[in-house]
């Protein structure tokens, strides 16, 4: 698992090394790690580091202070270097003399549209660890003149180090060089920060546990559930799905069937679409209500049930069964729209939720925001459940304050039925007995790495997303089995 820290946490980390550290040592560090992914992203895009034309911003911290020696570190290689000071007054002292000692050009905004048009690498040093708000107009008019691939030190420019987000103009970066530990807006926004990159500044020891985690591909592999030679169907967890109607089965279908994608123990399918349901998973034990399923270890109830009476006494049902429950779609509607239905759960059963932004605020009466990790984890704590918000990051919390952040590889899964192919992954390995938090977190996981190698750079259906489960499996599995 990574972890990442927020800005204040991360400072105040700073400060406790930077008193144990001889005076500019981590600036060096630090800089040194973005003039090698410079000179990695020239080669990359020009074919040659000798020669070719990097373009320094530079603001008034010491976000500037990097990407000034950096550009002193790129003289060696013989780069022309062109520093573009936006604050010259306050541009970081030392980095300055380093770079125009080593060869570098600075030049003031005037000069700066021409400098950038012909740059091969932009570098963006104009804000760090302190910016607020978006950039401010002497660097925004610059945006226009940027073509050439972008190299972030520590966070895009203009984008919210702790929330991600972006109010006005910002840097679009194609990779982020950070340093010591990575910070939310580099898992809040992907899109802004390309590839980032975590360079190691000794920062670890002064960390303390992390505000937001990130699973990967290993620690998925080692989580999933894998049958022992004295297991049988029934001891590796019988999952439950109520979900889908008599007019619209697909819900069902796409429920149920990753539910049996995802692990090997038994599923059970409860609702009028059990006809539709048998006739696709033949595997599947099918009957029509949930009072007649038979036992199981954990329930997904909500795709597709109707926000009527019968959704509700379906929902009230699994409530009441004492195991975990995955409570999606129609579910979600109905705990917001008639929030004493959760007077029906057994109390202290884990209750995992998975609502979208709309959903999410119909159940809170407030929209994520702008904070949406604080967003989410107060609504774990309200509804003492995991809430697992979807959105291109999928944010996990438990009502502990635990917090997973899923980024979804592209945006394909924006589609029809796939939170219906997502909520049988999380209800399966509910089933298998996994702790609720993590079953949400590597559901999230395999349902994004899914849809990607479905996808390969083309629309992918629910459907699609539903048959690459099993690769998504074989590939988390491979990476976290030794
Ligand atoms: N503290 C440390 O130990 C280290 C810090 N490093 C670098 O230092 C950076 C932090 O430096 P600073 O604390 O000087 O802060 P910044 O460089 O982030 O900010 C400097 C100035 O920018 C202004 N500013 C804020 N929002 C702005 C906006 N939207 N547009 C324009 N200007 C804005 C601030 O008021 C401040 O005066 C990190 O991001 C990292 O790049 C690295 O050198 C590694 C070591
Ligand atoms: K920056």
């Amino acid at each position: 698992m990574q972890g990442i820290w927020t800005t204040d946490r991360i400072r105040k980390a700073e400060e406790r090394l930077l008193a144990k550290t001889p005076e500019g040592a981590l600036m060096q560090r630090a800089a040194f790690g973005v003039a090698v992914q410079a000179v990695n992203m020239l080669e990359a895009h020009t074919g040659r580091v000798a020669a070719s034309r990097v373009a320094l911003l530079v603001g008034a911290g010491n976000n500037g202070g990097d990407a000034l020696w950096a550009g002193k570190f790129l003289r060696r290689h013989g780069v022309a270097v062109t520093a573009v000071l936006l604050n010259p007054e306050k541009a970081h002292a030392a980095g300055l003399a380093g770079l125009r000692r080593a060869g570098g050009r600075t030049v003031s905004l005037d000069a700066a549209p021409a400098v950038l048009e012909a740059a091969d690498l932009v570098i963006d040093g104009i804000v760090g660890l302190q910016a607020r708000g978006p950039l401010r107009e002497n660097a925004a008019g610059l945006l226009d003149h940027i073509s050439a691939p972008v190299l972030a030190v520590d966070l895009p420019s203009g984008v919210d180090p702790d929330h991600g987000t972006v109010d006005g103009p910002a840097i679009t970066a194609a990779r982020t060089v950070t340093f010591g530990a990575r910070k939310p807006v580099h898992v809040l926004n992907p899109e802004r920060c390309g590839e980032v990159v975590l360079i190691d500044i000794g920062l670890g020891p002064e960390l303390g546990a992390p505000d937001l985690q990130q699973l990967d591909a290993v620690d998925v592999g080692a989580a999933w559930p894998v049958p022992g030679p004295r297991d049988d169907k029934y001891s590796q967890g019988v999952t439950g799905v109520a979900a889908g109607s008599a007019t619209y089965p697909g819900a069902a279908v796409l429920a149920t069937g990753s539910a049996v994608l995802a692990t090997s123990g038994m599923v059970r399918y409860a609702g009028p679409a059990a006809d539709v349901v048998r006739s696709r998973w033949p595997e599947v034990v099918a009957t029509g209500s949930v009072t007649d399923a038979g036992r199981v270890q954990a329930w997904v109830v909500g795709p597709g049930i109707g926000t009527g009476n019968e959704g509700r006494r379906v929902l009230e049902h699994v409530l009441a069964a004492g195991v975990p429950v995955c409570a999606d779609a129609d579910a979600t509607t109905l705990i917001a729209q008639q929030p004493n239905v959760l007077d029906a759960r057994d109390p202290g059963t884990p209750l995992v939720l998975t609502p979208h932004a709309g959903e999410f605020e119909r159940l809170t009466g407030a929209p994520p925001g702008e904070d949406r990790v604080a967003a989410v984890k107060a609504a774990a704590r309200r509804f003492d459940a995991v809430v697992l918000l979807k959105g291109n990051t999928t944010l996990i919390a438990a009502p502990d304050g635990r917090v997973l952040a899923n980024v979804a590889r592209g945006s394909w899964l924006a589609t029809a039925g796939s939170g219906d192919v997502l909520s049988g992954l999380v209800g399966a390995l509910l089933a298998s007995g996994l702790d609720p938090w993590l079953a949400a977190g590597a559901a999230a996981y395999v349902h994004s790495l899914a849809a990607d190698l479905a996808a390969r750079g083309v629309p992918v259906s629910a459907s699609g997303v539903l048959a690459a489960i099993p690769d998504a499996v074989r590939h988390v599995r491979s990476l976290g089995v030794v």
